[in-house]
């Protein structure tokens, strides 16, 4: 792997007792890049990033930052920042203080501390909010100022944990959209672990598929999505449907956007379908069609026209090009 990565992970390996749960994972990353660890519970994300931050020792392999062999450091010798999943701000002290928390242990002075706190809550939209207490705060507001306590020292490397797990739906797309603003901004390498396949798509620019200790794919969100390298990959990210075998032969799928209730120019094949259910999801209405006993689900805009309705008769029609194989990996 080549020595220009800002963070290069070499072949790292992980066992609890017999029960090995990262299997020699190799990566390496860009300065200013935001990666995210997407796979299910489990599969050994955290993990990664605990032993990039130095929590955890690895069995096996080296973890390089700026070309430096960072695998023997102490936590608090590696220069990261860290976000986790739960509000891990100090209860009993001010938000300035938790944001200057880092800066003190390093023993920066006074004046430069406040003028620190007082630039970073500016960056994280809560100016004036230094007198205040975590209690007196939103959770998104915590995982703000957690984020501000996180790059305040001015880390090399941000390790986000499943940071907007704990917040309602709205409130984590908002906060995910101004962490990413942020991490532009500063053009701090992050690495974010998330199960959210929606979550790791939107925000990052290359995404490592993780499952079960392994590598499936590392890629951009693009290319996860439209050419998932493994059957893993392919069902774990987006919604897939399993094409005929008759039709189209073994192993053949398609996402449900692809799938088009009106002739394309590139139309090849058509395959005739009954309506069995419709999903409104607002923009989208998701259909559910029986083709000779497949069950197929296609998105199509909600476009203000008389949808289909249960117990209609469709055309459908696919493109050769947008059918993906999926091989036995
Ligand atoms: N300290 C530990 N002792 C024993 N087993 C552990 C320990 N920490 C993690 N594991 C096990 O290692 C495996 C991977 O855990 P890890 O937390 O990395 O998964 P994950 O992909 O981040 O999942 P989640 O999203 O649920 O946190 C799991 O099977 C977990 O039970």
């Amino acid at each position: 792997m080549s020595d220009q990565h800002f963070l290069r992970v070499d072949n790292l390996s992980k066992s609890y007792g017999a029960n090995q749960v990262v299997k020699g994972v190799s990566f390496g990353f860009d300065k200013g890049e935001f990666i995210s660890l997407l796979g299910p519970s489990g599969c050994g994300k955290t993990t990664i990033l605990r032993m990039i931050a130095g929590f955890e020792t690895p069995n096996g392999g080296a973890i390089h930052v700026d070309g430096k062999d960072i695998t023997g450091l102490r936590p608090n010798e590696r220069k990261l920042g860290m976000v986790f999943q739960a509000y891990a701000l100090f209860p009993n002290l001010t938000v300035g203080d938790n944001i200057a928390f880092g800066l003190k242990v390093a023993g920066v002075p006074r004046e430069q501390r406040r003028a620190r706190v007082d630039e970073m809550l500016k960056l994280i939209g809560l100016p004036g909010y230094d007198k205040r207490y975590p209690y007196e705060m939103s959770g998104g507001q915590q995982q703000r100022v957690a984020l501000a306590r996180a790059i305040a020292p001015r880390p090399r490397l941000l390790l986000l944990d499943e940071p907007l797990s704990a917040l309602d739906a709205k409130i984590r797309v908002s906060l995910r959209e101004q962490i990413r603003a942020i991490q532009r901004e500063l053009g701090i390498t992050t690495v974010f672990v998330t199960h959210d396949q929606e979550e790791a798509l939107s925000i990052s620019d290359r995404v490592v598929v993780m499952n079960a200790g392994n590598i499936e794919q590392l890629g951009t969100p693009h290319d996860i999505y439209n050419r998932p390298a493994t059957r893993f990959a392919a069902t774990f990210v987006g919604h897939l449907n399993a094409l005929p075998h008759a039709t189209f032969g073994a192993d053949r799928a398609i996402r449900p956007e692809l799938i088009s209730l009106s002739p394309r120019p590139d139309t090849d094949t058509t395959l005739v379908g009954t309506v069995s259910d419709i999903g409104f999801m607002g923009s989208v209405l998701r259909l559910k069609v029986d083709v000779e006993g497949t069950p197929l689900s296609i998105d199509t805009f909600n476009a203000n026209a008389a949808p289909p309705q249960r117990g209609d008769q469709v055309t459908l029609h696919l493109a050769a090009r947008d059918v993906l194989v999926l091989g036995a990996a």
